[in-house]
């Protein structure tokens, strides 16, 4: 099997230690030097934590984190407190870090994650704690990017049924999520701290029944399954819990501060980034939707006005002669716009070709990304996009994973992509600049230790988890 091809599975799997790393034995250090100011409190602050990480002083450890602290935070060396508890066996920490929301993925300066760590150093008890955490949280071992985390049931066949969707609309159980203006209405749940802070706020039909005497846009989204409906669809039907997304930008916003408090529509790139993972996946569902909805109003092949139907699914044209109402035509489904986004790695395996569009924000690298045209396959539109964008020529591609990217309906297919060229031309149409970087350079900017302040997306892009997995697939060159 292609190295790559087994990617998603080697995240799981761990790997024989490197020599370097072996004989690299970690010092906790303890603030020697008498400081003083605000910034050696933040760092005798950070020597406390990771101390407590290290030597299993879990009480103390607890009542650091309930500051407003990023606990994710690392060493020098790119190290966690997860890191330096799994290196050393402690397992009440780790316990106590996954419970506060801790990062399990991510990877020190020589691309180990505290899974890879606990092994390496015989921490048996260790080990199987965050492998069993890991198994939990994804048990087919796949990556879920994301934006693509939905738990709901989408019943494509009862959201044809009028009457099934009209008695689940006014069901107690039922709940909505509201958008104004494609902007999710969101609320800080849990602590400041975590990383994933914002839940979409649900209401009742009773909360929001006099909304609905305007006809707004309604989309049904799904029944909302766990383990014991999943596999059942008439427990699921029964029992599972519906969720809609109702559209209210004709109504004044500040109702809604009385019905809910604290809850604020928002596009805040930042906040969208924070959502909980599972309710990003259902925003992305809900976004694209109400995105199609408000923008293909009038039939594509006749120019007529068209009614929604199928719970905001389906647009059918109103002109009974229309040729779209003979027959399947995709013109009356809603939109998703593949694209590829790959990392490119140079013919000798240790570098990696990123680039910069004029768009982003200063200092930031991407991977390189393109819209597919019609009748390409998805490996032809990674070579074209790589040629149009860097001249490198591409041969063998490999899959890595995707995401729906939801402004307003991408999908992006990651891929690793091997080059057989390395002279850039960068393609100035759209790019500002482009360059191959080398793993350590990777792992700095991926660390945000980069000595130029050089950075890559967030954990939350897909470009971000494609280079992680790279860097961890090459953690011993
Ligand atoms: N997550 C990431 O790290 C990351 C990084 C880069 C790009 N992206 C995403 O990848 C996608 C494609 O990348 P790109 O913008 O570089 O594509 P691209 O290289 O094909 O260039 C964009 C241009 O393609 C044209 N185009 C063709 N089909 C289009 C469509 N369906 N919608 C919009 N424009 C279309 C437009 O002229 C547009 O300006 C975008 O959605 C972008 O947001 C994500
Ligand atoms: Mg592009
Ligand atoms: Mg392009
Ligand atoms: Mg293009
Ligand atoms: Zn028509």
């Amino acid at each position: 099997m292609h190295m790559f091809t087994c990617l998603r599975v080697w995240q799981f799997i761990v790997r024989k230690p490197s020599t370097v790393n072996r004989h690299c034995r970690f010092v906790v250090r303890m603030s020697s030097t008498d400081r003083t100011g605000p910034s050696d409190t933040k760092k005798s602050f950070e020597d406390k934590y990771f101390d407590c990480a290290a030597n299993g002083n879990v009480e103390e450890l607890k009542f650091l984190l309930q500051a407003t602290f990023n606990s994710d935070h690392r060493n020098d060396k790119g190290w966690t407190a997860l890191m330096l508890a799994a290196r050393n066996g402690q397992v009440h920490v780790i316990e106590a870090l996954l419970q506060k929301g801790c990062d399990i993925n991510l990877v020190n300066k020589t691309g180990q994650t505290a899974e890879d760590i606990a092994v390496f150093w015989d921490q048996k008890k260790a080990a199987n704690m965050l492998t069993d955490f890991i198994k939990k949280e994804n048990p087919d071992k796949q990556l879920r990017n994301y934006f693509s985390l939905n738990n709901l049931d989408r019943m494509a066949e009862n959201r044809k049924d009028k009457d099934w969707l009209q008695s689940r609309l006014k069901k107690e159980t039922t709940r909505f999520i509201i958008f104004s203006d494609l902007k999710p209405l969101v609320r800080l749940s849990g602590d400041a701290t975590q990383r994933y802070k914002y839940t979409l706020v649900r209401l009742a039909y009773s909360d929001i029944e006099f909304l609905l005497k305007t006809n707004p846009l309604l989309v049904f989204l799904g029944v909302e399954s766990d383990e014991s409906t999943k596999d059942n669809s008439t427990v699921l039907d029964e029992a599972g819990q519906a969720l809609f997304a109702l559209d209210v930008t004709d109504t004044d916003e500040s109702k809604f501060k009385t019905l809910v408090g604290e809850a604020e529509f928002t596009t805040s790139y930042h906040v969208l980034m924070q959502l909980e993972p599972s309710d990003a996946g259902i925003f992305a569902e809900a976004r694209s939707l109400l995105d199609w909805l408000d923008r293909y109003k009038f039939c594509a092949t006749c120019g007529s006005a068209t009614t929604v139907a199928e719970g905001g699914y389906k647009r059918i044209c109103d002109n009974k002669s229309c040729r779209t109402n003979k027959g399947i035509h995709n013109t009356c489904y809603p939109r998703t716009d593949p694209s590829v986004i790959m990392l490119v790695v140079s013919p000798d395996g240790k570098r990696c070709l990123l680039g910069r569009k004029k768009q982003f924000p200063a200092k930031m690298y991407s991977c390189l990304a393109g819209f597919m045209e019609p009748g390409e396959a998805l490996e032809d539109t990674c070579r074209r996009e790589v040629y149009e964008e860097s001249g490198v020529r591409v041969g063998r591609v490999d899959y890595h994973s995707s995401q729906p990217w939801p402004f307003p309906c991408s999908l992006m297919l990651g891929c690793l992509a091997h080059a057989t060229s390395e002279n850039i031309k960068v393609g100035e149409d759209e790019m500002e600049d482009v360059q191959w970087f080398r793993r350590s350079e990777l792992v700095q900017m991926l660390t945000k230790q980069h000595p130029q302040g050089l950075y890559i997306p967030p954990e939350q892009a897909i470009a971000h988890q494609i280079i992680k997995a790279w860097v961890r697939m090459t953690a011993n060159l």
